[in-house]
């Protein structure tokens, strides 16, 4: 699959402090990509040199195949803090983000209206000085589409949202994906998990990890089995058969985890011990784990 956007030997300084690294990342074409990063990683640096916002210090990067300096792809922006003229009302905004866009006057009009629906908030005639944080978001996810962009970028849209705010953005965000591909940064890893395909990880100036969501827990890490058992004794005899075969364990209250192994030999375990435990879980790796694996 051709990459939308391909970042290869990038650095930015601002000052002394190097933000960026010698980072590459690719993003596939059609997907919705997920960018995870601690505060201050340098995501929306990332993503304001991929806008031509920002220069880099060196690097190359290539939108659909093009330098990004002769790219003539359309790329929408959503900014981690849009702002709004407050005065205004929504169709006044996209109208005026229209026309700055160059977006021919008949096709603007019917354009707002349909991206106002989308985004929910066709009905609404307020200025926009009244509206939460959420419609401030769904606003900013319209004014970002207005251009019909190949492209979307999404600084943190949701992270200054509630439960419902967050998945009714999610779910918009996630509508877009196939024929736009999607750039989404956020530091909630669940938020990825749900509606990303692909996911990397910043860390120190550099992609530290990425791939499918499927392949990263995949290939990173092994399941682990937890056990819970009836009696402490019946306990202790387990984490004495796994001393004497000298296999890796933690233990936390109430159970024993014994990390990467297939099954069956822990259950060759129990049995040669004869015990029975309560409870056996195999518990796959999420995200979350990963991230603070590679973090730490
Ligand atoms: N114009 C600038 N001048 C100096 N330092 C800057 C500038 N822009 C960003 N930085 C610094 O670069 C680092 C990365 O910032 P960036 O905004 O890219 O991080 P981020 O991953 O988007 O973080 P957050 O999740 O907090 O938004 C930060 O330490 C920030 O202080």
């Amino acid at each position: 699959m051709m990459d939308a956007i391909n970042i290869e030997n990038l650095s930015k300084s601002f000052g002394t402090h190097r933000v960026l690294d010698s980072l590459d990342m690719a993003v596939p074409a059609g997907s919705i990509f997920g960018l995870v990063g601690e505060n201050g990683a340098g995501k929306t640096t990332i993503m304001k040199i991929i806008l031509g916002l920002l220069a880099g210090d060196g690097g190359s990067i290539r939108i659909f195949g093009e330098d990004i300096s002769a790219s003539s792809t359309t790329i929408g922006y959503l900014p981690d803090v849009p702002s709004f003229y407050g005065y205004m009302n929504a169709i006044e905004y996209m109208t005026l983000c229209g026309k700055i866009g160059g977006i021919e006057a008949g096709k603007l009009k019917s354009r707002t209206t349909e991206l106002l629906d989308l985004v929910g908030i066709g009905n609404v005639k307020t200025r926009i000085s009244n509206y939460s944080r959420g419609m401030k978001q769904r606003l900013g996810i319209a004014q970002a589409l207005i251009a019909e962009p190949d492209i979307l970028i999404c600084d943190e849209p949701t992270s200054a949202l509630d439960p419902s705010g967050r998945r009714d953005i999610l779910d918009i965000i996630r509508d877009q994906g196939g024929e736009t591909t999607v750039i989404f940064s956020t530091h909630i890893l669940t938020d990825v998990e749900r509606i990303c395909d692909q996911v990397a990880l910043l860390h120190h100036g550099r992609i530290v990890m990425s791939g499918s969501i499927e392949e990263l827990e995949r290939s990173h890490r092994s399941n682990e089995i937890i056990l819970e058992f009836g009696s402490a004794g019946d306990r202790t005899r387990f984490v004495a058969a796994l001393e004497s075969l000298d296999r890796p364990y933690r233990q936390d209250r109430s159970s024993v985890v014994v990390a990467g192994d297939k099954t069956g030999s822990v259950i060759d375990i129990l049995h040669d011990a004869g015990l029975m435990p309560l409870r056996m879980d195999v518990v796959e790796p999420d995200l979350e784990k990963l991230f603070m694996e590679m973090v730490e």
